[in-house]
């Protein structure tokens, strides 16, 4: 697709998730490409309960890329249920199947099935850090300010 880059990633479907669609992006300018849940039978999630959710796949990443598992809003914003580690990161050296780890918010049940929709995985570069040790930082305007040290409203003057 134009401008956005594209690369290609080795995945395997398990025996388990040999009639489920691979991940796919519900739209064409879509980040995450949808993970589904390749289990047998349905998963009650109860309030408060979670469960590494099987997907069926198992993938080898470019060395220098990450995929990150996040959770898909709509059923966080309908039941509570969202990823409890988001984002998760697969890292380029797990030949492992891909796990959601799911986590109910909500005050009720939650029943999954096979083949839902369950999470959102993003590819992604990274960098890797090489330490370089000095005494001190160099100074920012931000300094050592965080964790609100800016308030909440914004476009005023009023400060938390
Ligand atoms: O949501 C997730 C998170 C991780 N993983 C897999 C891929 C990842 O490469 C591996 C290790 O994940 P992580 O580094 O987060 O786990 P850890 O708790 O640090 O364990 P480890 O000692 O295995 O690295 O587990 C998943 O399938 N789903």
């Amino acid at each position: 697709m134009k401008g956005v880059e594209s690369i290609e990633i080795e995945v395997v479907r398990l025996p388990h998730g040999r009639d489920l669609q691979l991940p796919d992006y519900a739209t064409a300018s879509a980040a995450g490409a949808d993970l589904l849940a390749a289990i047998d039978q349905d998963i009650e999630l109860g309030p408060l309960e979670r469960k590494i959710v099987p997907t069926g796949i198992s993938i080898a990443l470019p060395v220098g890329f990450e995929a990150q598992i996040r959770p898909r809003s709509g059923l966080a914003a309908k039941h509570g249920v969202t990823v409890a580690n988001a984002p998760g990161t697969i890292d380029a050296d797990y030949r492992g199947e891909v796990g959601v780890i799911l986590i109910n918010l909500g005050k009720e049940p939650f029943r999954i099935e096979r083949g839902m929709r369950i999470a959102q995985m993003v590819v992604a570069r990274h960098a890797r850090a090489v330490w370089r040790e000095v005494p001190a930082l160099d100074e920012t305007a931000r300094g050592a300010g965080g964790f609100g040290s800016t308030g909440v409203v914004t476009g005023s003057s009023k400060r938390a």
